[in-house]
């Protein structure tokens, strides 16, 4: 596999997919590295941690034409069958975050593309990973007194988990006649330590890990599948 070993945290693993690497831009949280996938020239960006960060760094590409957008991230799970490195695909997403408020009033859905998301769907099952789709929650914080009675209200109504940036990648992508869906990688489990869970994936670590490969090799076929069509 190609490598690219001088570009850090998460989309230097996506780079480790791609051909002929570049790094082309790196400010903050922000890195753009672009490469090639079968052929394909495909761009990875590093978002930040949340909405408001997610919002300029989607802005910003679709200035200088970037037109489909596909999240890979992780997620905490709020139903007890899904475990580490369980794939969800999320079929719209509750809209517990700031960032799309800014934008549009709540009677507005978080939904992804549904070229998009049909198409993760049909490469998901040709790849053979398992995988859950359905709702899931974006938030803005983990620590406030209230994390355990909200998780549970979200997971007795049967949303799957929970980000911070798959509800408002999906409102401005909307707005901003973007195509985009969310790809997530569970890596803490139900009822799970949030700190183990998230900044050392304790137990489930090669899970966690296998979990983003695959998240990872499914962005990219799929968008190398839709531009076959
Ligand atoms: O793995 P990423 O994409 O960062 O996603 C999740 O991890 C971060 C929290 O640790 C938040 O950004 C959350 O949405
Ligand atoms: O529990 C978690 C893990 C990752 N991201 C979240 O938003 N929550």
């Amino acid at each position: 596999m190609p490598c690219c070993p001088a570009i850090r945290g998460g989309v230097g693993r996506i780079g480790q997919f791609l051909e002929g690497v570049r790094e082309i831009a790196s400010n903050r949280e922000f890195t753009t590295i672009t490469g090639s996938y079968r052929g394909v020239k495909v761009m990875a960006t590093s978002t930040g941690i949340g909405g408001a960060s997610l919002g300029i760094a989607v802005e910003e590409l679709r200035r200088i034409g970037v037109t489909t957008l596909i999240r890979i991230g992780s997620c905490g799970a709020l139903q007890n069958d899904l475990r580490v490195g369980d794939l969800i695909i999320p079929s719209g997403a509750v809209r517990n975050e700031g960032t799309s408020d800014a934008y549009i009033a709540r009677d507005y859905p978080a939904l992804p593309d549904p070229l998009l998301l049909t198409g993760l769907l049909q490469t998901a099952r040709r790849l053979g990973y398992p995988f859950q789709c359905g709702l899931v929650r974006s938030h803005d914080s983990f620590y406030t007194d209230r994390e355990a009675a909200i998780d549970r209200y979200w997971a007795e109504r049967g949303i799957l988990a929970s980000d911070m940036e798959s509800a408002p990648l999906m409102v401005i992508g909307g707005l901003r006649k973007l195509r985009t869906a969310s790809l997530l990688n569970v890596v803490v489990e139900a009822e799970g330590s949030l700190e183990n869970g998230i900044n050392q994936y304790v137990d489930g670590r090669d899970a966690a890990a296998l979990g983003e490969e695959r998240e990872i090799r499914l962005a990219l076929e799929t968008i190398f599948s839709l531009l076959q069509e």
